[in-house]
């Protein structure tokens, strides 16, 4: 069997028409949507995923707002450039781009930002209302997990979802995610604890990976027709590789390219973040 290519790319590239016609509605209302990013030091990855959210949001028409603070930036350096976006009106939304130098607390960075401006979904009060079920915005990569999934057809209800990695960004918000009662999914949440993974692997119908270890699920790993999607992005002799291994393109139904998997699909739904947040500001000025 050679599986499928869910195609990140070309789904990205769909979502960003539609919300290209969104913004023009909304710049008719006199609304123009406004992405800031907040880069903490020189990370060369973190400096190209910046540079490629900012180039997105130029092509659907989002404003953005470039706020760089060196690597050796205090902590009220990087609290005097959040409180100041949050009081922008420009700003519509903003991320504080991870991770950040190790002498800061991402959990503190993050709880700065007004979480009607998290545009990452990763302040506390929107996890929080992910746990509660309630309206929240949602972590970029678990959103783009769940759309790039459905608009290939593949349906999420009563799927046997096993999710290798725990992290705050990927794991355990998408454990949240596709056990609401719109995904109705049942998962597995695997971490560097778990005794026997290939035990849980081998029963998926669908399997995320996203520990950040180098080809770690392999073919053996999981069962013919899986669906694999690979969230890791390691750096190997200056080569990006995920953690699927190559082999799993062999076995499975559908695998996620990495790269052009999920990484445009986490990039398109930052912008789907902003520009939903914008027109709910519209919405609430009747
Ligand atoms: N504040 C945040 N920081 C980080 C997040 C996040 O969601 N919010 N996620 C990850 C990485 N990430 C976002 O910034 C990210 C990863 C990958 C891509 C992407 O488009 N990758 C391309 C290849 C890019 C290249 O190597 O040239 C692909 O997969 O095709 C975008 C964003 C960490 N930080």
């Amino acid at each position: 069997m050679t599986a499928q290519k869910l195609d990140g790319v070309a789904t990205a590239a769909a979502i960003k028409a539609e919300l290209t016609a969104r913004v023009e509605v909304l710049r008719g209302q006199g609304v123009v949507p406004g992405l800031a990013t907040v880069l903490v030091g020189d990370d060369p990855a973190s400096q190209n995923y910046v540079r490629m959210k900012h180039r997105d949001c130029q092509q659907v028409g989002i404003a953005s707002i470039q706020v760089e603070l060196p690597a050796d930036a205090t902590a009220a350096q990087v609290e005097e450039a959040i409180r100041g976006l949050n009081e922008d009106p420009a700003c519509t939304g903003y991320i504080v781009q991870l991770p950040i130098p190790k002498h800061l607390d991402e959990n503190w960075a993050l709880s700065l930002i007004d979480p009607d401006k998290d545009a990452d979904g990763l302040h506390p009060i929107n996890l929080g209302r992910l746990v509660l079920n309630e309206p929240a915005t949602l972590p970029c990569t678990p959103r783009g997990i769940v759309e790039l999934v459905r608009r290939h057809g593949i349906d999420w209800r009563g799927a046997e979802v096993v999710v290798v990695g725990r992290g705050i960004t990927v794991g355990r918000p998408l454990g949240l995610i596709l056990t609401r009662r719109s995904e109705n999914a049942t998962v597995t949440l695997c971490h560097t604890g778990t005794r026997d993974l290939t035990d849980h692997t081998r029963r998926a119908d669908i399997v995320v990976a996203a520990a950040g270890v180098p080809g770690m699920v392999t073919a053996s790993m999981i069962r013919e027709g899986a669906v694999c999607i690979d969230v890791g992005v390691s750096r190997v002799d200056g080569k990006t590789v995920g953690d699927l291994a190559l082999d799993v393109w062999d076995k499975a139904a559908w695998v996620t390219p990495n790269p052009g998997g999920v990484g445009p699909m986490t990039r398109a739904m930052l912008l789907s973040n902003v520009v939903d947040r914008a027109e709910a500001l519209v919405a609430s000025r009747g």
